[in-house]
């Protein structure tokens, strides 16, 4: 450009633009070029970024366990996997890329009009200097607002999915009214953080504005003066003159693209904020998990165990020793919220206790790598989750991989099969999110079909036969007493005909152990055994 006004300026020959057009084209042509790349390649970096940060959030999550999630939201979790994550694209492809050209863009432009006149080169740079110290300069309290916007953002989120999922409960209590206006209630609040966020965005957005329009104007201001004392050619002004302007415009166009990746910049701290947190389940330092997988049915022990829950006013079990033998069947008993659940998720390692320990054939079992320990583990859970899939891809999670005829014979094991061959695909069946087209016996043998395929050598069943009707109680019962053989079991049940065949009953009362016996013994010690079993049929 300063060849071309000196060409003006000084009356040169025409003919030394001969070379300069052909290079400004060409430099045009590269600039497209250039541009063209970095949409493609921006998009698939994005992409790419996008797909292993939400790896990383979904393992993170996992390795955090149940005791985590339970402790946030779903609906939040979900909008940070799903939006937070998708809105980092504005911030990836613009915003990125643009801070580099803004840094190689604005620096040598204020660079070269340094070298045409250092005095106006001082202003332009003073003027990029503000723009970019200034942002710095606010970013703990844009920090912190850009945080509570996600976080309310997340919270109206998973509001929304708690509303969808209880939409029936809602219905049966007219209550769709109220939560409408508890739903109206979260959208102000989240109204108010954008606010606040697009307010903090613009003030930083106006000063950078300012700079840069100032930081132009001083540029030719000063430069003007200086060709009025003689110490700047005319030319070298204009020259100034676009620079100044070209020099600012990567900046504003930084400014402009914050702004788009407001939403992604405010997700970025949610999704460090789940990084950042520690897992408390670890597989012990300098394990490998290189143990080799055991068929042996094992031992279970434990000892002065002792846990509360976050939060928790007291402590769930207390000081919990019992030992079950290698292929016994064991009974845990008790009242509502005496803590049976509690010992299954101990046992799983999802939370550990703060006291005592548990003994899996005589060794810790924070001394077993997680993978290990769980492998070794079959639950019947008290309520079954199903994925969004097929009958057969639900089965096969608990063993991935097995033939078809496997997943049958399983089932019919289960008493599963024969109501499972009535749905339309039968085994190919899709059973929506939640299941929600099986009913609750049905979702249960499908658990109990899980356990069987799994086949591990300690099976847990908690509140197995809780969703059955006595019909399937019956045939469940069965199977399961054909299941429970050559393993060694424990099972959560209140039902009198659960436990029966149990070798030993273990009765919580109050947080701890309070009888072990065999049902005869117990009824004949008239004790808080004999009064709950009287309490059920009474
Ligand atoms: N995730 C949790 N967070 C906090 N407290 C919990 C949690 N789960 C259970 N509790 C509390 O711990 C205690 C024991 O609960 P637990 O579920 O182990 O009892 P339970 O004997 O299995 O009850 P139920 O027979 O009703 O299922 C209860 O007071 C319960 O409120």
């Amino acid at each position: 450009m300063a060849a071309g006004l000196k060409i003006v300026f000084y009356r040169q020959s025409l003919d030394d633009l001969g070379l300069l057009l052909p290079a400004i084209g060409l430099l045009v042509l590269l600039r497209g070029v250039l541009h063209w790349l970095s949409e493609i390649y921006g998009m698939r970096i994005a992409f790419l970024v996008k797909s292993k940060i939400r790896e990383r959030l979904f393992q993170h999550i996992l390795n955090l366990g149940p005791g985590y999630q339970e402790k946030r939201r779903s609906g939040d979790l979900q909008a940070l996997l799903t939006d937070g994550v998708e809105s980092l694209e504005p911030l990836l492809t613009g915003y990125i890329p643009q801070l580099l050209v803004a840094f190689f863009g604005s620096g040598l432009i204020a660079l070269y009009i340094f070298s045409l006149d250092p005095v106006v080169g001082v202003i332009a740079l003073a003027g990029i200097l503000i723009t970019v110290v200034f942002p710095q300069l606010m970013s703990r309290r844009v920090g912190k607002i850009m945080l509570d916007y996600w976080q309310s953002h997340a919270r109206l989120n998973a509001h929304y999915i708690d509303a969808m999922q209880g939409m029936p409960t809602l219905k049966m209590f007219n209550a769709g009214g109220r939560k409408g206006r508890e739903l109206a209630r979260e959208a102000w609040g989240h109204y108010r953080h954008s606010m606040q966020g697009l307010g903090i965005s613009l003030l930083d957005s106006a000063v950078v504005k300012w700079a840069a329009a100032a930081g132009s104007a001083l540029a030719a201001g000063v430069g003007a003066l200086r060709v009025s004392t003689g110490d700047m050619p005319l030319a070298e002004l204009f020259v100034i003159l676009f620079l100044s302007v070209e020099c600012f415009r990567p900046l504003n166009d930084l400014i402009m693209l914050w702004h788009r990746s407001f939403l992604g910049v405010a997700a970025v701290r949610g999704i460090f904020a789940i990084l950042d947190t520690a897992v408390d389940i670890r597989d012990r330092p300098g394990e490998n998990g290189a143990e080799t997988q055991t068929r042996a049915r094992p031992g279970i022990e434990f000892v002065n165990v002792t846990f509360g829950y976050a939060g928790g006013q007291r402590p769930a079990v207390q000081d919990v020793s019992f030992r079950v033998h290698p292929g016994e069947t064991v009974a845990v008993v008790g009242k509502s919220g005496s803590g049976k659940s509690t010992l299954v998720n101990l046992l799983l390692r999802f939370f550990d206790p703060q006291e005592g320990s548990i003994l899996l054939n005589g060794r810790d079992i924070r001394d077993y790598s997680l993978p290990l320990l769980r492998s070794q583990i079959a639950v019947v859970f008290q309520d079954t989750y199903l994925f969004y899939g097929t009958v057969a891809e639900n089965l096969s999670v608990a063993r991935p991989g097995a033939a078809r005829e496997e997943l049958e014979r399983a089932a019919r094991l289960a008493h599963a099969h024969d109501f499972i061959t009535d749905l339309p695909n039968g085994y190919d069946t899709q059973i929506g999110e939640r299941g929600v087209r099986l009913s609750g016996g049905q979702k249960q043998r499908l658990s109990i079909a899980r356990a069987i395929l799994k086949d591990a050598p300690l099976l847990i069943l908690d509140e197995a036969t809780s969703n059955v009707d006595g019909a399937s109680e019956k045939l469940i019962q069965a199977s399961l007493e054909q299941l429970v053989q050559n393993r060694t079991t424990i099972i959560i049940a209140h039902r009198l005909s659960t436990i029966r065949g149990a070798d030993r009953i273990i009765v919580l009362d109050d947080r701890r152990v309070r009888e072990t016996g065999t049902h005869g013994e117990l009824l004949a010690a008239r004790g808080v055994y004999a009064q709950l079993t009287g309490l059920r049929h009474g």
